[in-house]
């Protein structure tokens, strides 16, 4: 080997441990961007997860539709317990007796409940007014519960057609109007909370509920699309989805139920209205979208997630796993339901068959 030879092969040697050395920089960087890149990408899944602060009911003023009845009175006596100053909405003269029932939970006596008679659903500058009005008397209003509502079973055929505008009035438009006249002011304040009173039967159509469920499946709807919108703003939308609960709603709809709704709404029972109100209300503070009750409820909001925001990480591993064994176990309820309703037919028409002969 010449000394000219073994000069260059050094002169290599060298460049090529200067040229690694050179690339370290470069290599670190990378690493160190990739871990960026990996720690804002992680940041952006959970983002939509990481749950808001809960609102504090103590000194809250509360505005809730249907508050003269059952479910909503509830909700009422629930906040009312906790501090909050009341708005009770309804039409008629339930209101002055729900009043005084409300006020006997009281936790200190600057605490008020204001009764305001309207109907929700029927002209938007009426409602619009009388929020005005509450809004003057007790403040802005930190949470609103639309649980002004109503329902009718029947066959399809069966249903008076009028009966599918008025449910869509009164459940639909009368959660719109009163959530259209607080959100101004709930924007403005960065702060509140808006809840939907839908149904178990707002997720899942059954026998007898053509006129009912889609006026349910609709608030859905309006709440996510809302929530999207006002996220930002720190106000959170709650929706509900309660099972049969022992209401004088719930009696009045019995009066006419058909024997499969009956036989089909079984499945998830019946429910006290305070018990569904104290979930409702617990969940509403803490600012969950979802609002279930019972193991039923649970695996229906499960199943039917859809698009739904996520408020809390368990929140989403929980749909994440259970999604495939919960579809399993909705093909045999629905399996079930559907013989429920073959058989219902069948015998039917062998008691009109009997009927003829005699
Ligand atoms: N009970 C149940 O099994 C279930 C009920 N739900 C839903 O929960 C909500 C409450 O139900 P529930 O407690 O049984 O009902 P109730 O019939 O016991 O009470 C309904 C309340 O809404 C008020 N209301 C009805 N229509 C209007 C209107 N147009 N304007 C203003 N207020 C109105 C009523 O007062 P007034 O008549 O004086 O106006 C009353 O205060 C409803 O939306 C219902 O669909 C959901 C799942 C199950
Ligand atoms: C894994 C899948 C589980 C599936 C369980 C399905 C249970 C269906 C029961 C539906 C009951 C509907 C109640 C409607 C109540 C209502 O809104 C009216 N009473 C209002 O007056």
């Amino acid at each position: 080997m010449s000394s000219e030879e073994g000069f260059s092969s050094a002169i290599t040697d060298w460049l090529f441990i200067n040229t690694w050395w050179l690339l370290l920089p470069f290599i670190m960087l990378l690493v160190v961007a990739a871990f960026i890149v990996a720690f804002v990408l992680l940041l952006y899944m959970i983002s939509p997860l990481i749950s808001p602060k809960p609102l504090k009911l103590n000194g809250a003023h509360v505005v809730v539709t249907g508050g003269s009845s059952g479910i909503g009175k509830c909700i009422a006596i629930e906040c009312y317990k906790q501090g909050a100053f009341i708005t009770l909405v309804a039409r008629d003269e339930k209101l002055l007796q729900a009043k005084k029932e409300v006020e006997k939970f009281a936790i200190n006596d600057k605490q008020v409940v204001l009764c305001i008679s309207v109907d929700v659903s029927s002209d938007y500058s009426q409602v619009e007014n009388v929020i005005k009005q509450a809004q003057e008397k007790l403040g802005p209003v930190d949470m609103l519960v639309n649980c002004a509502g109503t329902s009718v079973s029947g066959k399809f055929e069966e249903v008076e057609v009028d009966r599918f505008k008025k449910l869509m009035e009164v459940n639909y438009l009368g959660s719109v109007y009163p959530t259209r006249a607080v959100i101004t002011t709930m924007k403005e304040r960065r702060m509140g909370r808006i809840m939907f009173v839908s149904s178990q039967a707002g997720q899942i159509g059954l026998f007898g509920y053509t006129a009912y469920s889609p006026s349910k499946f609709a608030l859905r709807g309006l709440a996510e699309s809302l929530q999207m919108e006002i996220k930002p703003y720190n106000i959170y939308v709650t929706v509900a989805y309660p099972p049969d609960t022992d209401t004088p709603g719930l009696a009045e709809e019995n009066k006419t139920k058909p024997l499969e709704t009956k036989l089909i709404s079984e499945t998830s029972g019946v429910c006290q209205p305070d018990q569904v109100a104290k979930i409702i209300v617990r969940d509403a503070v803490q600012g969950n979208f979802n609002s279930s009750v019972g193991p039923d409820g649970y695996m229906l909001s499960a199943l039917t997630c859809g698009m739904s925001p996520v408020t809390s990480i368990t929140e989403g591993l929980q749909q994440i796993v259970t999604m495939g064994l919960f579809r399993t176990i909705a093909l045999f309820y629905l399996g079930s339901f559907d013989s429920i309703v073959r058989r219902c037919m069948i015998q039917r028409e062998q008691s009109k068959a009997a009927n003829k002969r005699e």
